[in-house]
């Protein structure tokens, strides 16, 4: 018999918690303790509908595999379903999503769009409030987020003149595989909060462009899913790991990567505890106090704690999903650990000083990206900087590549100049995604490949090999401000 949205209310606790995922009832009291994503984030929905919360994280087929049947319940009654409205039909919009509806209806044409700073202001416009506080968020004061772009107005070119640039090419290989532009898409979590085929409109677009994709571990599909999305078999993508904490787990999932066809592993080694997202986390509190105000309800109820307050406590979006993650990796430890369960080739993700570049080097992997994660600590390009002028042997080492703040083809040129093989970009492909799906994606390529010709030829380079450290000039001003 269906149940009705009473009979699931009263299952709101950790003794009994019933939630609603599209219209069907879960007992999930037993299953709390084994969820990877701790108990908390689940108790917040407990007695009522978690749709919007499950969804955009989990990729499909995980219930049916994870909990036994007897704890799926049943659908929910028609009258409950038009009381959730998941089917859409007579639902009260929330306000936000009044307003996402009006924003995508008159979004600028994408042949408007000139540059990715185009494309993230239409995202903007169209992104769910809550999405783009989780993707646009960085730590405490957002000052490394804003230097990470800013500090490549720091770096000059020196052009070469008198050189042949009419063929002009920018192609070039990552740990041996081609690429058509020196640019990869660094691996950034739940593109589906944007745009509802998510990391796949990446990958489409990843292929029709010939660039490489970095996936991240918490992608809100399937890296099945997703290597299933390639255009060819022969379409390359990485794979971006956070070790689990249990290495029997976390050696099944790189095995399974690797069988799905994934080229390299990214291990990330920054984010071993969330940042303090301060934007992420006022967001939630934000949402409810635009509810309250569209609802002419201006009070919250005393003494009762809001969702938001729940979830912030509990370290917001970031804070629940690193929960499992191994934090006492060593370089001593678990490089050699990794080698022994894969012959993948090895990167370690966000290395952020020389020192641990060197370390890097020692221990023999193929690859350090230089990172800040998108925001947390000195900008990449500057340790770029110091690795070429303190260790240049590293860069004969292995293949270094730096991601943060990458916006314009001359970003990238500056990068290769002092050294590196290749750059990453998260948000941009996230925000593309979100603005125009796959063809935002293509767009983002296609612009930042025109930006990367144009450079090359004013510099001087027919190819990246021409690319040499004595075209850029560091100084100690920011382009933009007085001297
Ligand atoms: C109220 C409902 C739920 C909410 C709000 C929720 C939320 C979350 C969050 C925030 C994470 C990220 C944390 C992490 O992976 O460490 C997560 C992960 C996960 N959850 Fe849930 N969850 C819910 C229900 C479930 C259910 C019913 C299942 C399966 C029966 C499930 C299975 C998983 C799995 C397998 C992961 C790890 C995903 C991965 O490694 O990519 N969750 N969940
Ligand atoms: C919303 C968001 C989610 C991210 N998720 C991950 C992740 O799951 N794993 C990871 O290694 N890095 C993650 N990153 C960091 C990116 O891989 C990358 O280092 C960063 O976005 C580069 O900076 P940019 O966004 O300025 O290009 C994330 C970044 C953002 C903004």
């Amino acid at each position: 018999m269906p149940l009705t949205l009473d009979d699931v209310a009263s299952h709101n606790s950790f003794k009994s918690c019933w939630v609603i995922i599209k219209n069907k009832v879960y007992d999930l009291t037993e299953f709390l303790p084994e969820h990877p994503g701790g108990q908390k984030v689940i108790l917040q929905y407990a007695g009522r509908d978690a749709t919007h919360a499950y969804e955009p994280i989990h990729p499909p087929g995980i219930l049916e595999r994870m909990l036994p049947a007897e704890r799926h319940l049943g659908e929910i009654t028609e009258e409950a379903r038009r009381g959730l409205n998941l089917d859409g039909k007579g639902k009260k919009m929330t306000v936000d999503e009044e307003r996402v509806q009006r924003a995508q209806a008159n979004k600028l044409p994408i042949d408007r769009m000139l540059n990715l700073h185009d494309l993230e202001r239409v995202a903007r416009q169209v992104l769910p409030y809550k999405a783009l506080a989780y993707w646009s968020a960085a730590a405490d004061d957002e000052i490394t987020y804003a230097e990470n772009s800013r500090a490549f107005g720091r770096f000059f070119f020196h052009p070469r003149v008198l050189r042949a640039v009419s063929q002009c090419d920018p192609a070039t290989t990552i740990l041996g595989y081609r690429t058509s532009i020196p640019v990869f898409v660094s691996g950034a979590s739940w593109a589906k909060l944007g745009h509802p085929l998510g990391e796949i409109n990446i990958t489409r677009g990843a292929y029709a462009t010939g660039i490489i994709q970095m996936i991240s571990f918490y992608a809100s599909l399937s890296s099945r899913q997703i290597a299933d999305a390639r255009g060819s078999p022969d379409q390359t993508l990485f794979f971006q790991l956070y070790k689990h904490k249990d290495d029997i787990l976390a050696a099944q999932r790189i095995r399974e990567v690797e069988s799905q066809g994934y080229k390299a592993i990214f291990l990330t080694v920054d984010a071993l505890v969330a940042g303090n997202r301060e934007r992420d986390n006022r967001a939630l509190f934000e949402m409810e106090d635009m509810e309250r105000a569209a609802s002419d309800n201006l009070a919250t109820k005393s003494g009762t704690r809001s969702n938001a307050a729940a979830m912030v406590a509990g370290g917001g979006t970031a804070g629940f999903y690193l929960a499992g993650d191994d934090r006492d990796m060593t370089w001593g430890k678990t490089i050699p650990w990794l080698r022994g369960v894969t012959n993948l080739p090895l990167v370690i993700k966000g290395i952020q000083c020389v020192e641990d570049a060197v370390l890097a080097v020692e221990a023999g992997v193929d690859g350090i990206l230089l990172s800040n994660h998108g925001g947390n600590s000195p900008p990449p390009i500057e340790v770029l900087y110091k690795l070429r002028k303190q260790r240049p042997d590293v860069f004969s080492k292995l293949e270094v590549y730096i991601d943060g703040g990458i916006r314009r083809g001359t970003d990238v040129l500056k990068a290769l100049c002092l050294g590196a093989r290749a750059v990453g970009l998260g948000r941009p492909f996230l925000y593309a995604q979100a603005a125009y799906g796959e063809e935002g994606v293509v767009k983002t390529v296609r612009i930042i490949e025109r930006e990367v010709i144009t450079g090359m030829r004013l510099l001087g380079a027919a190819t990246v090999s021409d690319l040499v450290p004595e075209m850029v000039e560091r100084v100690d001003w920011q382009a933009g401000t007085k001297l």
